[in-house]
């Protein structure tokens, strides 16, 4: 297990022989390590990962404070016992420390709430942020076991855990938020589904292939496309292909890794949006739902989210249900992300959930009074639930995936937040992942502003997208007010005449 001290000394080299593109992302970058630098120094705080630290681990709050040599003095000991005084003395485990680990983190430090990750790689993106880090995979019993004795509550940023272990933990009495019942349903979709068709969540129909035979029998009952889904450890598009016709089931199939991986198919749902929301449930069962969002996928990768979606009011009521709905159904504290598809006739069916803080709602950091981050913090902890709503008219949140491999792809990345930082009301957030790979979550860039026409417009404009050189801010949005019933007719004509000219609507 590497100790913060040898990240400290990786860190700063690692900086450097990767030389960044421009200067102003390199003062950026090693801002950063300087800062963590100090404040470690300062806190002198790292895991004991013998065994001779077990007599402390009965305190989740002690137990990461041990002495950092072992002649140091008794007086020096009493002070690295002393409790903390953050918002919450629970000392919150998570499981992986990608970038939904690093925001975790982010928001933790407002709070002085210390938080701990488990990652296999020393310099995730959580590492430089975090408490601590223990180096170890989040998929082994052992290193999980090793590790929750560390925390006051454990919770994930990735659904792609070891639940067996998390089951274990809980019977020791272990506070796992969300339950682990809740990760074992959703790391495997089809099980997800299952459990939400029981639950009468409108989904799109699906059903489980052993075959190429029953796969061949499900096209014949659904039609084409045809969806089919990879059941577990499917992420950012991994683990979904297409089949447009059956003579294309058998390569569908391959692409995936073949039936032994555990395969169902789902009948193509004839969206026109995609849309998300993100509920949180505080430990006392209180649930809060943020602002519907609209997510635009690229190659099934998250790339845009629109905040709020542009949809109807009756429709955003049937989304915030049905996400409602879907998370009364599960065990546990935290924040979840339920994706929905927007279809044609106006239905709106769950897609799939994801118990944790989640792309979709990167953009609640800048756009409302408490970002999903803060938010899954005080759920865990036990502090009462924030305010949702958004503090900011609009928001849009652009994804930076890797363009290229390697140098090339940071280049690209550097330029582009060179020219968000000058646009106003952006934030760049950058993960300071060591490794580049096309179509990686490498950072994100949000957007806030006076409505999504305007923000979207900018959005352009920083893409140097065509068309949008000069800034074009125009975006009419109209609301529509309705006095009483009998205006209807003519405020239904007035909507169908705007939509005719493409701008947009929203009925109040
Ligand atoms: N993108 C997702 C998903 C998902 O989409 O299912 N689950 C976790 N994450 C975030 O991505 C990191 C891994 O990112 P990389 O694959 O780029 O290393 C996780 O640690 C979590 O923060």
């Amino acid at each position: 297990m590497a100790s913060k001290q040898i990240l400290q000394e990786l860190k700063p080299s690692q900086f450097l022989s990767r030389p960044p593109p421009s200067l102003s992302l390199r003062f950026f970058s090693v801002s950063i390590a300087v800062d963590n630098r100090n404040r470690n120094r300062n806190h002198n705080h790292r895991l004991r990962h013998s065994s001779s630290s077990s007599s402390k681990l009965y305190n989740p709050v002690f137990a990461c404070r041990t002495s950092r040599d072992s002649h140091e003095t008794d007086s020096s000991r009493k002070d690295d016992d002393s409790p903390v005084h953050g918002l919450s003395e629970k000392i919150v485990g998570v499981l992986g420390g990608g970038q939904l680990g690093r925001m975790l983190c982010q928001a933790a430090s407002k709070m002085a709430i210390k938080v701990i990750v488990l990652d296999p790689s020393e310099n995730c993106p959580a590492s430089a942020l975090a408490y601590d880090h223990m180096v170890g995979s989040f998929d082994d019993s052992a290193t999980v076991e090793e590790f929750a004795k560390r925390c006051g509550v454990l919770t994930v940023e990735t659904e792609h855990v070891d639940v067996a272990t998390l089951e274990k933990l809980e019977q020791q009495g272990i506070d796992c938020e969300p339950k682990a019942s809740t990760i074992r349903i959703i790391q495997d979709k089809y099980l997800q589904k299952v459990h939400f068709s029981r639950h009468g969540i409108p989904l799109p129909e699906f059903m489980e292939i052993n075959n190429l035979e029953e796969t061949k029998r499900a096209g014949e009952l659904y039609g084409y496309p045809l969806m089919i889904k990879g059941k577990r450890l499917a992420y950012d598009g991994r683990g979904n292909a297409v089949a447009k016709s059956e003579g294309e089931l058998s390569s569908a199939i391959d692409v995936l890794g073949g039936f032994g991986r555990g395969l169902y198919v789902e009948k193509w749902a004839p969206f026109i949006k995609e849309l998300a929301v993100i509920v949180a449930r505080g430990r006392d069962n209180s649930i809060l739902c943020y602002p519907v969002v609209e997510t635009i996928h690229k190659e099934n990768i998250c790339h845009i989210v629109k905040a709020p979606a542009d949809v109807p009011w009756r429709i955003r009521k049937l989304a915030n249900d049905v996400a409602y709905k879907a998370i009364s159904s599960l065990e546990g504290a935290g924040v979840f992300a339920v994706e929905l598809f927007l279809t044609r006739d106006g239905q709106i069916l769950l897609n799939e959930v994801a118990p944790r803080p989640h792309n979709s709602g990167h953009h609640t950091i800048e756009s409302c009074y408490t970002s999903q981050f803060e938010q899954h913090l005080r759920a865990v902890v036990g502090l009462p639930l924030g305010d949702p709503s958004m503090k900011t008219p609009a928001a849009i949140m652009y994804n930076l995936l890797g363009e290229d491999e390697g140098e090339p792809g940071f280049k690209v990345a550097h330029q582009l937040i060179a020219r968000a930082l000058e646009i106003p009301g952006a934030t760049a957030h950058w993960y300071d992942k060591p490794e580049m790979r096309r179509q990686r979550k490498m950072g994100h860039i949000t957007l806030v502003g006076p409505s999504v026409g305007v923000l979207e417009a900018r959005r352009k404009s920083m893409l140097r997208e065509e068309g949008y050189e000069n800034r074009n801010e125009v975006a009419p949005r109209v609301g529509i007010v309705m006095g009483s019933d009998s205006d209807l007719p003519v405020m239904k004509d007035a909507a169908r005449i705007l939509n005719m000219f493409g701008v947009s609507t929203e009925e109040w």
